[in-house]
């Protein structure tokens, strides 16, 4: 399964685009990154791909997916099991997740935190609470919105590892991170997104050819294409 996406305009308010002409697919097997610097249009474009921007137009091709949203959303009421169990309830799969559920609590580190509330855990806590429920069942397409945000680097590694057998299984990863170093290790494809449209799009060699930055990083191309953009 794939990703498509091919958005005309879209924003928050009706005839105010917020992003434009934003084209790219990601295969089956693919991580693909969306980079950008702050209020660029990353969240904005996941959002329309999502389905849930208040105005689009446009097209997207997207399966049932995996989503990690930009900031933990936690049920105040909820203990963490409760959180777990709910969305295991919801998509009717208790028998089968369960076992899913344990593994990623102890890779994880919150086994013990079971019935301990959610809103009372720190920032990466939180946020590992958010990945628990987004790579609970498989699934052969995943929205990742800064999914590195606030976690240890031990539970860095560990979602790196999730993220490399998830493409080895087939699945079609979209990310949104500022982590430049990191995704230039994992992705196989970069969109770079400016001002709501996109700067540059493709391998990380093909984006060091444009900039004629043979040996740069991801960074160090990001850094050009933004420069040359300004001046252009
Ligand atoms: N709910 C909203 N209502 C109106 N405008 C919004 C809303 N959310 C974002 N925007 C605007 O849309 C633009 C793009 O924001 P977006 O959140 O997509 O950026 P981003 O690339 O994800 O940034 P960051 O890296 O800071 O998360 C910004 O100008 C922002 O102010």
């Amino acid at each position: 399964m794939s990703i498509e996406v091919a958005i005309h305009r879209g924003g928050y308010q009706e005839q105010e685009a917020v992003i434009s002409n934003i084209e790219f697919n990601v295969q089956s097997g693919e991580l693909v990154g969306l980079i950008g610097s702050n209020g660029a249009g990353k969240s904005t474009t996941l959002q329309a791909i999502m389905g849930v921007l208040p105005f689009m137009k446009g097209q997207v091709s997207i399966d049932v997916y995996g989503y990690v949203p930009e900031r933990p959303i936690i049920y105040e009421y909820f203990t963490l099991w409760e959180h777990i169990d709910f969305y295991m309830r919801t998509v009717g799969k208790e028998q089968n997740l369960t076992v899913r559920a344990h593994e990623l609590l102890e890779i994880f580190h919150l086994a013990d935190k079971l019935h301990e509330f959610p809103t009372s855990f720190s920032k990466g806590m939180q946020q590992k609470v958010m990945l628990i429920l987004a790579f609970l069942e498989n699934r052969s397409t995943y929205i990742l919105d800064e999914p590195f945000m606030g976690l240890d680097p031990q539970a860095m590694r560990k979602l790196l590892h999730i993220l490399e057998d998830l493409k080895n299984e087939g699945a079609a990863i979209l990310m949104s991170t500022h982590a430049l170093d990191t995704a230039e290790k994992i992705c196989d494809r970069f969109v770079l997104i400016d001002n709501g449209y996109i700067l540059q799009k493709g391998t990380l060699e093909t984006l060091r050819v444009t900039v004629a930055l043979e040996k740069g990083s991801l960074l160090d191309v990001f850094d050009a294409l933004l420069e040359g953009n300004a001046h252009g």
